[in-house]
């Protein structure tokens, strides 16, 4: 067949703009970076960060094999562009030999109408061309959409709805194609204000936040580029190595993506906790608990000082060391730099007495009596050294001493909560928990300030942290700005905030932008409509998801006695494998290796996730415990006893809401045991 002579121009330009990006990559790649000589610390350290970032820079011009490279392209009203008329529009610049540009970034101005032009609102732009690929990245058609009038527009909405339902292989690929005015709208927005963004089951919140972090650190790369970064925290690993080739596709590839454990205890091993302390320990008074536990081990002196110096004595008297102690107590903010400042101002008090005796004194003089014994004695006795561990291990075992920081803060109850049933004998033996690394972190900061200066953090399922978590991310980013994603409906921890307004309290933000997306992309519409009645349960305020898309047999409930419930759910696995894509069966923790193992009697092999880092890409058919369901995808979903789903935690109701919009294309949902009643009605 013969090519459309269009579509070979459009080709040959590609093959032009990769060969340019080639040779962009390889003069970085062969560019002499003039290393400073020396072997001092100083000369090794900027030699680092020159290597480090010429790297850095040709990563990002790396021309990824399967990421197309430019999508779309702007005919412009001629002289309104000062280079071109025509532009295409790409993930990244590329420029040819004498400068010229032949893909423009998505993230630069020029590029907004792309998102943005409209047939009244034009922005100069005559014609919005988008391009299609194949899974190599080939150049396979385009679309045009004219924007002057008269025209006839393209369904722009069927170019949208194709690239969402693009079978998936693997990871959470970009949508810089695709982004829509109300998304396009959050991901430029500026660093600050920060924003809140509340926002149903696949309306693209984390699509948002990871364009989002591209666009800041195009705009605002040197600003970034200081102190500790930008970081991006999610709900666990199995979701991390889900979104990880976003941001490479899009150029950026020094972007740290953490959980919100490896932010806050990176080289703790945690161990697992239930019953009701978690929900206790992530309680926002906790803080003012810390604060006092802190504090308390302030004690006041029984006894003056003994100052002796040759043949001489001096003498503090118990009262003058009560009152230096009171005073540095009520200015001290932290404990660790007032515990240092307390031998200083006792030996001043000794100095004065010297001075008083017409003895000749000096900073030696002063440093002479810090050191001595009797001031080390009184400040051991009255001023501790603590440690985060220290104060918790006491805090949790100690009742009178836990009653004494918490009474009138937390009720009895709770304070019981609080207690272990078996106190650990030493600090060393204790196996802490995730709820307590939180609270460890929080000590740490009353002891001494802990420095660390993130310039922009994207927290996403923020609806899951609790408030001392939330606190813990604030402290990290003090002067920075924040990009908050979430769900209230998809809340399923114990200490799951209330409202948005509450989470923002905690994270100390003042003046955010709360913004509520009610678009869904990835849900259609008889699935999301189903999960849906969940709703006026779990989260009776939250509007209703519009869907962008229909698909008529969407959506199947298959109710089986127990005799058949493995074949039937081997059958519905086998139809969502008979589409295209990614499939997953999803089942409660409990359930789900043994449903795996009735899949495999009945030869249909699977991987399981949480147990390869790469099991979405590892097989097309993935079995998921619901707990590592949230913020992941499938073409199709297989959702198994979702009663049991239910059962498994006091919120599993959101649980089960979370796993039934999981699906981009198909939802079976096979039962043996009745459908929980919020889903059946
Ligand atoms: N503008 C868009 N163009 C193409 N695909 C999109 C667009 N917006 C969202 N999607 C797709 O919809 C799906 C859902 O996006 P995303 O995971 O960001 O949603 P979410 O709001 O974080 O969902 P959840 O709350 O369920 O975790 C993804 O496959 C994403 O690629």
């Amino acid at each position: 067949m013969e090519e459309d002579p269009a579509l070979a121009i459009e080709r040959a330009y590609l093959l032009q703009a990769r060969a340019a990006l080639r040779r962009m990559h390889s003069e970085v790649v062969n560019l002499d970076t003039p290393l400073i000589g020396g072997e001092d610390n100083d000369e090794r350290f900027t030699n680092e960060a020159y290597q480090r970032d010429r790297w850095i820079r040709a990563q990002a011009l790396v021309d990824l094999p399967d990421v197309p490279l430019f999508f779309g392209r702007l005919d412009y009203e001629h002289g309104t562009v000062e280079e071109s008329d025509r532009l295409y529009i790409g993930r990244r610049h590329v420029i040819d030999d004498r400068g010229m540009p032949l893909v423009i970034d998505w993230r630069a101005r020029v590029s907004v109408p792309f998102y943005r032009a409209t047939r009244t609102d034009r922005q100069h732009v005559l014609l919005r061309r988008r391009y299609g690929y194949s899974d190599a990245a080939e150049l396979t058609g385009f679309e045009d959409e004219p924007l002057t009038d008269g025209s006839v527009p393209a369904d722009g909405e069927a170019y949208l709805r194709a690239e969402i339902e693009r079978p998936r292989t693997g990871p959470m690929r970009d949508i810089v194609a695709t982004i829509q005015p109300e998304q396009d709208d959050l991901v430029r927005a500026p660093l600050h204000p920060s924003i809140c963004v509340q926002g149903a089951p696949g309306t693209g919140k984390t699509a948002i936040g990871l364009h989002r972090i591209a666009y800041l650190l195009y705009t605002e790369r040197e600003r970034l580029g200081r102190g500790d970064g930008v970081v991006i925290v999610g709900p666990n690993k199995s979701f991390l190595s889900y979104i990880r080739k976003v941001l490479p596709a899009l150029g950026e590839v020094n972007v740290k993506q953490s959980t919100i454990d490896e932010v806050i205890a990176p080289y703790r091993v945690l161990h697992p906790e239930s019953g009701p302390a978690p929900r206790v320990k992530g309680d926002a008074r906790m803080a003012a608990v810390l604060r006092r536990a802190v504090w308390l081990n302030v004690g006041t002196p029984s006894e003056g000082i003994l100052y002796a110096k040759g043949s001489m004595r001096y003498r503090v008297h118990a009262d003058q060391v009560i009152d230096i102690v009171a005073a540095l107590h009520q200015s001290a903010t932290r404990y660790e730099p007032a515990r240092a400042a307390l031998p200083q101002r006792l030996a001043h008090a000794v100095l004065v007495k010297m001075e008083e005796r017409g003895e000749i004194t000096d900073d030696r003089t002063q440093n002479a009596a810090a050191r001595s014994k009797p001031v080390k004695d009184v400040v051991t006795a009255v001023w501790p050294k603590l440690t985060p561990e220290l104060v918790l291990h006491r805090l949790l075992s100690d009742a009178s001493f836990l009653a004494s920081a918490a009474d009138g803060v937390l009720s009895a109850e709770e304070q019981t909560d609080l207690l272990w049933a078996k106190a650990p004998r030493s600090v060393k033996s204790v196996k802490w928990t995730e709820a307590d690394s939180v609270l460890l972190d929080e000590l740490a900061d009353l002891l001494e300030h802990q420095p660390t200066a993130l310039g922009h953090l994207v927290v996403d399922e923020a609806q899951d942290l609790s408030a001392m978590q939330l606190r813990a991310l604030s402290r990290r980013c003090r002067n920075g700005s924040v990009t908050v994603l979430g769900d209230l409906a998809q809340a399923t921890t114990p200490w799951a905030p209330l409202s948005w307004a509450d989470v923002l309290g905690h994270l100390g933000i003042a003046d955010a932008t709360l913004v509520e997306l009610d678009r869904g992309f990835r849900v259609p519409a008889q699935i999301i409509d189903f999960a849906s009645r969940l709703l006026p349960t779990i989260a009776p305020t939250l509007a209703r998801t519009r869907s962008v898309r229909s698909m008529p047999d969407a959506l199947q409930v298959v109710a089986t006695g127990s005799d058949d419930f493995a074949a039937r759910l081997a059958s519905a696995c086998r139809s969502a494998l008979a589409g295209e894509g990614s499939v997953a069966l999803i089942a409660a923790d409990e359930d789900i290796a043994s449903f795996r193992k009735a899949l495999l009697a009945s030869g249909l092999e699977s991987a399981m996730l949480g147990e390869t880092e790469d099991a979405m890409e590892s097989a097309r058919l993935v079995c998921v415990p619901a707990r590592l369901a949230k913020g992941l995808e499938f073409d199709g979903v297989v959702v198994a006893e979702p009663a049991h789903i239910v059962a498994a935690e006091p919120r599993g109701l959101h649980r089960l809401y979370v796993v039934l919009t999981r699906a981009v294309s198909t939802l079976h949902v096979v039962h043996s045991t009745p459908l929980p009643e919020a889903l059946a009605s």
